[in-house]
């Protein structure tokens, strides 16, 4: 763990200090955007057309954000179109790496890199800011077209559509204001609110986080006892990046980030939901719970200093979801 200060690399865990205990996440510094002709997105530059075999995607299978990109290059078909390298499940003083030496790592497969912070300097040699994954690697430009996922996966859910005629909408308009405040609701509480619980320093960081947590799977739970999604009867990007929190819950949040007041099994309907979205097409290949098991145990020594890396209980997830 650490972050680049002009381009150097600089060893350290997150400072908690200077904020009472609590973790806040940093904002990712690449935010243009893939369009169907290069125009400039929301934010950025242009000059990112959807082109097949021009973009790259680095990431590691143990990061929910990341894990979220994975799932709609599954969801929308662009596997041939959009390579991927994939990290070390281990990130440790120099931070995320392409050590090959873990089933599904895959090393860096565009230039053969050891750190994945050398993706960062190759597009910016003087780059200040913490070494996340996912990076959207541009290969014609040879930079970061972004590093906020949240907006990668809203390129990819419509940027490609007339190259691949996958026309599938996973933000439909008539839904935008609806999917908008879930997953604020879901980001602050849920997806971010297990590290605030994991990564909190004092006792009153971990409490302000843990009660919103719950409170928050409590209404999913009533939710989805009359609705098959969060927004109805339509899977949308709501539900995608509250399954990648789901997913790694029981197994990791549960123990290693304290989420223990109630595990997932114990509540019915997200269960099955969750059953239900990793049977989806596509998505059980983008789910290695070998690599997240490992990451969070292994890699978080202020959590787990002796490395211990607990048996975890066996989710039945090819069961029936029972949400038809
Ligand atoms: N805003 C980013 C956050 C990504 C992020 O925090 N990734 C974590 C892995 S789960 C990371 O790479 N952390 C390394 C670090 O903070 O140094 C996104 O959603 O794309």
């Amino acid at each position: 763990m650490g972050y680049l200060e002009n381009g150097e690399w600089n060893a350290g865990w997150y400072d908690t200090k200077s904020s009472g205990g609590r973790f806040e996440r940093t904002t990712a510094g690449f935010r243009n955007w893939i369009t169907p002709d290069g125009s400039a997105g929301p934010t950025g530059e242009g000059g990112f057309a959807a082109e097949a075999d021009r973009y790259h995607l680095y990431v590691s299978y143990a990061c929910p954000w990341a894990h979220r990109t994975l799932i709609f290059r599954a969801l929308k078909g662009l596997e041939d179109m959009i390579t991927v390298s994939a990290v070390h499940p281990d990130m440790l003083n120099d931070g995320w790496t392409f050590s090959p030496d873990f089933d599904g790592a895959t090393g860096d497969t565009l230039y053969g890199s050891t750190f994945l912070r050398e993706i960062y300097t190759r597009a910016d040699p003087k780059i200040s800011g913490r070494v996340t994954v996912p990076i959207l690697w541009d290969k014609k430009r040879e930079t970061i077209v972004s590093n906020e996922s949240a907006e990668i996966i809203r390129m990819l859910n419509s940027a490609f559509d007339d190259l691949t005629g996958n026309r599938d909408d996973y933000y439909p308009a008539d839904l935008h204001t609806e999917i908008d405040a879930i997953n604020e609701r879901v980001y602050d509480t849920v997806n971010n609110g297990v590290y605030m619980a994991g990564f909190a320093t004092t006792q009153a960081a971990y409490d302000e986080a843990i009660g919103p947590l719950f409170a928050s799977l409590d209404w999913i739970e009533e939710v989805l006892s009359t609705h098959r999604y969060l927004t109805g009867e339509r899977v949308t990007e709501a539900d995608w990046r509250l399954f990648t929190t789901l997913i790694r819950f029981d197994k990791v949040y549960h123990g290693h980030f304290k989420c223990n007041l109630r595990r997932i099994a114990d509540y019915p309907n997200i269960s099955g939901y969750l059953r239900e979205l990793y049977q989806w097409e596509g998505i059980a290949q983008t789910v290695r719970f070998d690599h997240f098991v490992r990451h969070y145990h292994y890699s978080h020594d202020t959590i787990n200093p002796n490395r211990i890396v607990p048996i975890t209980p066996d989710l039945d997830l090819s069961a029936p979801h029972g949400r038809g």
